[in-house]
């Protein structure tokens, strides 16, 4: 006999407008279906903030929540039920009401630079004298500034499309342009890759939680909660809260220069490598750090750990200059 059950009302996937954004959310609801395929699924993709306003540096947003705050009210009112948000987008302390609830396995954490159709370079290293680097990330231009200071620098905005297109048009002034392997690659631009970089390799840091999904859901709501919690990655998790731990002891929003790395050295034991540079990439700090994190509470040590070690080289100067000259904005 089949049993009847009540249906249970669509779950309610938000996310933003972006390709990008939509590639992630249909992802994640692929995923649920496979798990819970009773359930049906619907995705609901807003313009936020950020989406709309393409002229200000995302530098000069300051601490604002670009990415996030119009989909949070809609989660609280109950017009959501999960929003599918990067994890580098996500602030690290989220309105009360809401919270964190899974994230994924991670994808490649990785900055890759793609070299303007047509040109012959493939590497940071090859670039000439004022070869024009495309990022309106402080991250990537501080950390790109010290070791290639004879680059230069230039906004470039928009979803990832938009920003190739810019980048491809002969009449722009860009030589190149940085951005993650992973939105390039769930978009289906991995083959635009020129060259993947990291602190061992074109020396740049990523940033806190890059790669990575994170599930976010009205706090308290423990149905959605167990749901989600079966698309969660441990080790992914344990290595980004350990991440955005760094983070929110340094106090950094998501557009200052704190890079980090992070590796799983045997089975239980988290390497975090850290560094925060002045934004003209003539001052910076970094260490590691390495220690065995097996629970949530293990990873925030390893995180605040990471970033009292940076404060004591002198991190702090830097980071207080940086927030004395970035313009108020509210
Ligand atoms: N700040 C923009 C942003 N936020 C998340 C991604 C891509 C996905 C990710 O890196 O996690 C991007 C594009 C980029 O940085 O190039």
């Amino acid at each position: 006999m089949v049993e009847t059950s009540p249906t249970l009302p669509p779950l309610r996937i938000g996310t933003r407008r972006s390709n990008l954004a939509v590639v992630q959310a249909e992802g994640i609801r692929d995923s649920l279906k496979k798990i819970a395929p009773e359930r049906s699924y619907e995705i609901e993709a807003i313009r936020t903030l950020g989406d709309r306003d393409q002229l200000t540096a995302l530098y000069d947003f300051g601490a604002k929540s670009l990415w996030t705050t119009e989909l949070e009210e809609k989660l609280v009112s109950g017009e959501l039920d999960v929003i599918v948000h990067c994890l580098k987008d996500m602030p690290t302390t989220l309105p009360d009401t809401c919270e964190l609830a899974a994230i994924p396995p991670r994808d490649d954490p990785r900055d890759a630079l793609i070299v303007k159709s047509g040109l012959p370079y493939t590497s940071l290293k090859e670039f000439p004298e004022g070869a024009v680097v495309g990022t309106s990330s402080a991250r990537r231009s501080a950390q790109l500034r010290r070791l290639y200071p004879y680059l230069r620098f230039a906004n470039i905005r928009g979803n990832v499309e938009t920003r190739l297109a810019k980048l491809d048009n002969p009449d722009s002034e860009y030589t190149c342009m940085v951005m993650s392997a992973a939105g390039l690659e769930r978009v289906g631009l991995k083959y635009r890759i020129n060259q993947y970089l990291r602190s061992k390799d074109g020396g740049i840091f990523h940033a806190v939680g890059q790669g990575a999904l994170g599930l976010e859901i009205r706090k308290g709501d423990t149905k959605t909660q167990e749901l989600l919690d079966q698309l969660a990655d441990r080790k992914s998790t344990l290595a980004c809260l350990a991440e955005r731990s760094l983070m929110r002891t340094l106090e950094g929003g998501c557009s200052v220069p704190i890079g980090v790395e992070t590796e799983w050295i045997q089975s239980d034991d988290l390497k975090i490598t850290a560094l925060v540079v002045s934004l003209d990439g003539s001052e910076s700090v970094e260490d590691s750090l390495e220690s065995k994190v097996q629970t949530v509470d293990e990873a925030t040590a390893l995180g605040k750990e990471m970033a009292a070690r940076l404060i004591k080289a002198g991190a702090e100067a830097i980071l207080k200059d940086i927030n004395i000259n970035r313009p108020a904005k509210n």
